[in-house]
């Protein structure tokens, strides 16, 4: 099948409100104009959406450069109606802390924004604010809206924190005021976000793409693992992504969700399948799409296509003379 584009007509969710990363992520992603975006409070709820057909795509932050994997997606992903990644992006970040106008910094004495977000400005935080406790948000951009009193529940209800860590579009959109601007701890942090599908968008072969994959091991032994690795390594497979997660069924219990380079369609991916699904309790398959780096695969003249076919060929030319 075709590899996904932007469609006018085509709905996507994303984790949102408006305003946060992940919908740069999804205007990066394509053209929307005329497609329509749908923000939702969760990781959950925006897949909770695609699995049930209510819209035809889900950008969802997946990794970021400095706290590693987001927890929340690759569960959401592991589990629950299969669904497959179809696109990666990447986004840059910059975060700003944002307050109601006329709040001095020295009156933050709590500040709110998503967990990621305040693994990547810590650093900031010890040295200008180091009393200061967190108070975990949805998002960087909920943590805006809560602030200004935007979408709470009740008119009373006021945030439990004087500042958000958001994006500057969060903090204008809200009328907030930028208190410090630029204070992400590693100037070169980049966080990956995935379009999700549901499957049947297999996108075609770029020869710069990437496989997700989570695999179950049949049972916890001596070597359990690297008997899963071994299916890359050799056939020239590198990973770029390993993370273990539990897999929630008894303390102990865990399953890795893995990012590798190239595509089902390169044969030496498909011999690594065929191998997992002799040695795993389950592969789950969340699909090949472009790499957004856009680097071509560095393949080893053993492990090409030309190779397997090759090495096939004389293999039936044994078992037919
Ligand atoms: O909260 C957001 O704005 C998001 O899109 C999630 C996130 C949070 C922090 C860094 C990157 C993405």
């Amino acid at each position: 099948m075709s590899a996904p584009t932007a469609s006018a007509t085509a709905r996507y969710a994303y984790l949102g409100p408006e305003g946060t990363f992940t919908q740069m992520a999804l205007d990066a992603w394509g053209p929307s104009e005329g497609a329509e975006q749908r923000p939702c409070g969760s990781v959950d709820a925006a897949l909770a959406l695609l699995r049930a057909g209510e819209v035809d795509g889900a950008m969802v932050p997946i990794e970021n450069s400095v706290e590693g994997g987001v927890s929340a997606t690759l569960d959401a992903l592991a589990s629950g109606d299969p669904l497959v990644v179809v696109a990666e992006v990447l986004v840059p970040i910059t975060f700003v802390l944002a307050a109601r106008p006329g709040t001095p910094l020295e009156q933050v004495r709590a500040v709110g924004t998503h967990s990621h977000a305040w693994a990547q400005v810590r650093g900031w935080m010890d040295e200008r604010l180091p009393d200061a406790t967190y108070v975990p948000t949805l998002s960087t951009a909920a943590a805006a809206a809560g602030l200004a009193g935007d979408g709470v529940r009740d008119e009373g209800e006021h945030a439990a924190y004087q500042a958000a860590v958001c994006a500057p579009v969060a903090a204008r959109n809200h009328g907030l005021e930028v208190l410090a601007e630029d204070i992400g701890d590693n100037a070169a942090a980049v966080t990956r976000f995935v379009l999700v599908a549901r499957p049947g968008r297999l996108p075609g072969r770029t020869g710069a793409d990437k496989t997700t994959l989570v695999l179950f091991q049949r049972d916890d032994h001596a070597g359990g693992l690297l008997e899963l690795l071994e299916q890359f390594a050799v056939r020239g497979i590198n990973m770029s992504r390993l993370e273990s997660r539990p897999t929630k069924a008894s303390m102990g219990s865990y399953c890795f969700s893995v990012d590798i380079e190239g595509h089902v369609l390169d044969e030496r991916v498909g011999e690594a399948l065929l191998g997992l699904k002799r040695v795993c309790a389950e592969v789950r398959f969340l699909g090949s799409y472009p790499a957004a780096h856009g680097t071509a695969v560095r393949v080893t003249p053993h492990t090409t296509d030309e190779a397997f076919a090759e090495a096939r060929s004389w293999l039936h030319s044994l078992r037919t003379t």
